[in-house]
């Protein structure tokens, strides 16, 4: 099944198409239940205390308790007038099985949180509007005080004082260790400084149509079957000529292991010949990469050209101040390219197809949108869909988690590790790309299956390296990267007939 990112507009609407049906008390009976079964499994021992807000946050707090007290835990409810009409009917039936409720404030939270086992944030959700008032600024603070002195907290739909369509980290924002988020992601508990108060996020996805959520979604977080589904699948008679040929259009003195890196991951994600193009002199990582120095750009590219163009190409990965007009001469060859590094630069929009990948990290991103990094990381949902209008074909976001846009979708990719921010993993991505263009997948495709692929061959390479992980490592864990996804989808068959998408 499909998974989601909300914006707090889209889970207001999916609410309010369920009150219209008559199902949002059993929602939010149901939300509360899945609560109260993570508090269960990740916390089963001591008091539980639930903080529960005026709103519909509240509410699920309030169920929660309910379903807490059946399974035999021992409850405390601190909670705020009940605002909401499903908060106010969940404390009178909280209370018809002998829940009891305090007014919530600071003294309350702190008698309660010294004998507590955790606490539960249903303090503000998705309808929280910033900033916060004092009162609540209070609260909070005392929690995360609590949480400082080793409570856990588990925070419902997405921390209080999170503004949910912002990666931002609010200063005063709840610190939790899990995050039961509901229906769908919410672009706080996923990306930038904002996630990183989210702890562990488990997605709660809840039985509505599902159309009704998908019509309402900012992007998708592609399932790993779905990503295997997109992988090329070769012919039990392939050969190099057939498995892709990839130019890598790279390298600059100073600069040239970047050419390289990308090299090899083109190799290690597939392609049947892969050869790097460059005016400086690129070490020969493995003998496997074929390496050409070239005298100059002006002479080159047109001879290039006549020799037979590849499947596809890669190109920017330190290529330097020429990249741009490299670029331009490379695009009007209309193959499959990946633009990475140098070659990502204002001058080039307009001048790419549709079979173009945009690489870029949100530094470049700024650089491309003619706006700050900040504005990119506090919604990078927003600036990759800026950026893909802006560029045309498909681009790739670069980040924790990466964001890949194309003409018709937004999608979100899923896993990685921080081990991974380090240098040359742009480049190693970059020809990655350029190999799975090279087997024959469309750039929308190639762009989903490649974040994914390479992210979990940087989980894969951490297990042994962990922060020490370099992307030569990354490219290293390719091949068992490709099998693992490929297994999650079950077996695979070799099928005749020309390489490509199945
Ligand atoms: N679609 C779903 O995913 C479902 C989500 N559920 C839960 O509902 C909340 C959203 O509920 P809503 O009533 O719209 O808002 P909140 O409870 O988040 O907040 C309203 C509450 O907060 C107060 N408030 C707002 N801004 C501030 C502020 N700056 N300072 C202090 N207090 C503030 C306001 O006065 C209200 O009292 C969602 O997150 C889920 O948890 C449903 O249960 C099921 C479907």
């Amino acid at each position: 099944m499909s998974e989601f990112i909300l914006s707090p507009g889209g889970a207001r609407r999916v609410d309010a198409r369920l009150e219209r049906a008559g199902l949002l008390d059993l929602t939010m009976e149901e939300a509360g239940r899945a609560v109260a079964d993570a508090v269960q499994a990740s916390f089963p021992e001591g008091p539980v205390v639930l903080l529960a807000g005026g709103g519909a946050n509240g509410g699920d707090a309030l169920v929660a308790a309910r379903h807490l007290l059946a399974l035999g835990r021992v409850v405390r409810v601190l909670a705020q007038p009940a605002k909401h009409p499903l908060a106010r009917l969940n404390r009178q039936r909280l209370r018809a099985v002998g829940g009891e409720t305090q007014a919530l404030n600071v003294a309350a939270l702190r008698r309660a949180a010294a004998s507590a086992g955790v606490l539960v944030d249903g303090l503000l959700g998705t309808g929280f509007v910033p900033p916060l008032r004092p009162a609540m600024a209070e609260v909070i603070e005392a929690m995360n005080a609590a949480h400082g002195a080793g409570l856990p907290v588990l925070a419902i739909d997405l921390p209080s004082g999170l503004d949910a369509s912002s990666a931002e980290r609010a200063e005063g924002s709840v610190r939790a260790d899990e995050t039961v988020t509901l229906m769908g992601f919410k672009t706080a508990v996923l990306f930038g400084e904002a996630a990183t108060r989210a702890g562990r996020v488990t997605l709660v996805p809840l039985r509505v149509p599902p159309d009704w959520v998908r019509e309402e979604a900012l992007a998708t977080r592609t399932e790993d079957a779905e990503v295997a589904s997109r992988l090329p699948v070769r012919t039990t008679g392939a050969h190099k000529g057939t498995a892709g040929r990839v130019w890598i259009v790279g390298g600059h003195p100073g600069t040239v292991g970047a050419a390289a890196l990308a090299g090899l991951g083109a190799l290690r994600a597939g392609a049947g010949l892969v050869t790097v193009h460059s005016l400086a002199d690129v070490p020969l990582v493995t003998p496997e990469l074929m390496v050409q120095r070239h005298a100059d750009w002006d002479q080159t590219l047109p001879q290039l050209r006549a020799s037979g163009l590849p499947d596809a190409v890669a190109l920017g990965m330190g290529l330097g101040p020429e990249a741009v007009r490299v670029a331009r001469e490379v695009l009007a060859w209309g193959i499959p390219t990946v633009l990475d590094a140098d070659a990502l630069h204002p001058e080039l929009a307009g001048h790419g197809h549709s079979e173009c990948l945009w690489t870029p990290h949100p530094g470049e991103a700024a650089r491309l949108l003619g706006t700050g990094t900040a504005e990119v990381i506090r919604d990078p949902l927003a600036a990759a869909r800026r950026l893909q209008e802006l560029l045309g074909g498909t681009v790739v976001l670069k980040g924790g988690p990466s964001v890949v846009a194309s003409a018709n979708a937004l999608s979100v990719s899923r896993g990685g590790h921080p081990g991974m921010a380090s240098g040359g993993m742009g480049d190693t991505l970059s020809g990655l790309l350029a190999a799975l263009l090279g087997q024959g997948l469309s750039a929308a495709d190639a762009g989903v299956a490649g974040v994914r692929l390479h992210a979990r061959a940087g989980e894969l390479a951490a297990d042994t390296h962990g922060y020490g992980l370099i992307a030569t490592d990354v490219s290293d864990q390719l091949g068992a990267a490709w099998q693992a996804l490929k297994a999650s989808s079950g077996p695979t068959r070799s099928r005749s007939g020309p390489p490509g998408n199945v």
